[in-house]
């Protein structure tokens, strides 16, 4: 069989960082293949060469046997490559029908006056109505209206008007049918219903002939949906093989590479296949995929540290706001971890940000270690009260991303660096070097602009700000989104060892193994409401999924 998509030696820059350095990767049609790596190992990178955004320093990409060379954007969908960012990018004002089409609008033809109004670009809403039925039906998702607009859709439903639009090419024009299908990190704002109706369209999608390259770090949805995997670490290729999951019993693939030229792997090669490759070779078990990727075994990703439940930091009373929590009280001691469960939209968010002093409160009071709660919100008791808060929407208000990454890090704690009217810049970078080793932020120096850092190594400084601010109460909103497993396991110790040494810690997380790995207690929000908290020990991940569901 001729693959769908052969990369040989890809290598990439940017100035003085080498985000690929010697990338191969074979992908066979109708085949969904993981792309697995650390923060920073250089995925979404490769993705946006495949996607025509970047061109290649040096290294040779096919595609169906033909070797190809993108000059931009166009030229990668013009051979039926198509990318569905994490950022979904939809035209919010327009209607689902219009986003499915915009940029290959259906024109008219026949009559002579409608080929003169086909030359003043006058669209075909027929056809433009009937290419995104078809679409939509294509994958599933005919109930969703055309007519509504793209703003008020969930982000599954914009997803899917995404990849309706990825389809409605090859529903209509056969020299470009969609091919390839890249996911970068598809399911970190679903629902586990979302998730399960997303993995349903990318079955149907490949059992099409369709390839899928799928990047997440959820490395339990790359087991359930893929066949084989890739590993990429430090801009390379280090391994690559048949997934443990129910799929790579099916794929008809071959098994697990080793790149050996990978001098900085010091991954145990036990099991590990020569190139030559066999289709009865077993999967690769999960446990080595990790350590490819990490280099090391992750059995203690949840470390223990013992830690005691002190007196009330934070006490709730009944607190509503317009955004969202009704009536929604609890307690949170020093020493203490809570997690908070619940469904995307369902308050969690809200919640914090009423707390934090972020949104009003319309009834009920926040009150912050004994004392009393602050004459009005929105307001900054989060300085009186040393609260933090790392928000889940990092780019629009949780980093300044055309700022360095000391600039982030210090900007709530400048006045500790002022000397007679000075900021010591010195002193400032050595602190942010200090927390770029305990968490492992791979950039190229403490000037550079966050912006142009990887999104895990991202979220790690927006982390890192409050362990470096060394607040009382750290309030931390989906802190592990998009972080690789290596990096999970140093935030885990670091929440654990904030605990034992007197913090008050506020986890909500969608990644339920995380709560019942990490908390002492967590609690579940429903529409609005926190419905039950309890000791992490009478709590299971079926149990909190049906809570949250209500
Ligand atoms: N435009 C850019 N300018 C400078 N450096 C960049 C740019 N884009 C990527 N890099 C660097 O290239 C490296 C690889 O980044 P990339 O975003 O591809 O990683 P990733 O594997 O997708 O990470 P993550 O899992 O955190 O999203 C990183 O060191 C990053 O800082």
């Amino acid at each position: 069989m001729i693959p769908r998509l052969t990369l040989t030696g890809i290598r990439k820059s940017f100035g003085a960082t080498r985000a690929l350095d010697g990338v191969d990767l074979n992908v066979q049609p109708g085949e969904v293949h993981a792309i697995i790596g650390e923060n920073g190992a250089g995925k979404s990178t490769l993705m946006r060469v495949l996607s025509g955004a970047h061109r290649p320093d040096e290294g040779e990409i096919r595609f169906d046997g033909e070797l190809v060379d993108f000059a931009g954007p166009r030229d990668s969908q013009s051979i039926g490559i198509a990318m569905i960012y994490q950022e979904l990018n939809l035209a919010p004002d327009l209607s689902v029908c219009e986003n499915i089409t915009l940029g290959r609008e259906p024109r008219t033809s026949g009559t002579t006056i409608r080929r003169l109004a086909r030359g003043v670009g006058w669209v075909d809403r027929a056809a433009e109505r009937q290419w995104a039925t078809e679409a939509l039906q294509k994958l599933n998702c005919g109930h969703l209206s055309l007519d509504r607009q793209a703003g008020e859709l969930s982000i599954a439903e914009q997803q899917m008007v995404e990849i309706a639009r990825a389809v409605v090419t090859s529903t209509n024009n056969s020299s470009s049918s969609l091919k390839l299908l890249i996911l970068d990190e598809p399911t970190s704002s679903l629902t586990q219903v979302d998730t399960q109706r997303l993995f349903d369209v990318i079955e149907r999608l490949a059992a099409d002939g369709v390839s899928i390259l799928y990047i997440s770090h959820f490395l339990e949805e790359c087991e359930r949906i893929a066949d084989r995997f890739t590993v990429l670490r430090d801009g390379r290729t280090v391994a690559t093989g048949r997934m443990p999951g129910e799929h790579s019993d099916q794929a008809n693939l071959p098994s697990v590479t080793k790149h050996t030229d990978d001098e900085r792997t010091d991954v145990d090669d036990a099991n590990v296949q020569s190139p030559a490759v066999a289709d009865d070779d077993p999967p690769t078990p999960m446990d080595q995929i990790i350590r490819y990727m990490v280099g090391r075994d992750m059995s203690d990703l949840y470390p223990k540290f013992t830690h005691t439940r002190g007196e009330v930091a934070l006490e709730v009373k009944q607190v509503c706001s317009e955004a969202g929590p009704r009536s929604v009280s609890f307690q949170l001691h020093r020493g203490e971890i809570l997690g908070i469960a619940g469904l995307i939209g369902a308050g969690r968010t809200e919640t914090l940000r009423a707390i934090f002093g972020l949104d009003a409160i319309t009834d009920g009071v926040v009150c912050v270690a004994g004392k009393p709660p602050a004459p009005r919100r929105p307001d900054l008791s989060w300085v009186r009260d040393s609260m933090g808060l790392v928000s889940e929407d990092r780019k629009n208000e949780g980093l300044f991303l055309d700022r360095s990454l000391t600039d982030n890090l210090t900007i709530t704690r400048m006045d500790s660096y002022r000397k007679a009217g000075l900021l010591d810049i010195g002193a400032m970078s050595r602190s942010t070097q200090t927390w770029m080793q305990r968490l492992d932020v791979k950039a190229s120096s403490a000037q550079q602009p966050i912006g142009e850092l990887s999104g895990g190594n991202q979220q790690k400084i927006a982390l890192a700000r409050l362990l470096h601010h060394d607040c009382e109460i750290l309030l931390l909103d989906e802190p592990t989104r998009g972080i690789d497993i290596g990096s999970k396991g140093v935030i885990y110790r670091q929440i654990g060892e904030l605990a034992a040494s007197g913090k008050a810690i506020l986890l909500v997380s969608s990644y339920l193994p995380e709560l019942l790995g990490v908390c002492d207690s967590i609690g579940v929000f429903s529409r609005g409401v926190l419905t039950d908290v309890r000791e992490t020990s009478q709590w299971t991940e079926h149990e909190l999924l049906t809570a949250a569901i209500g």
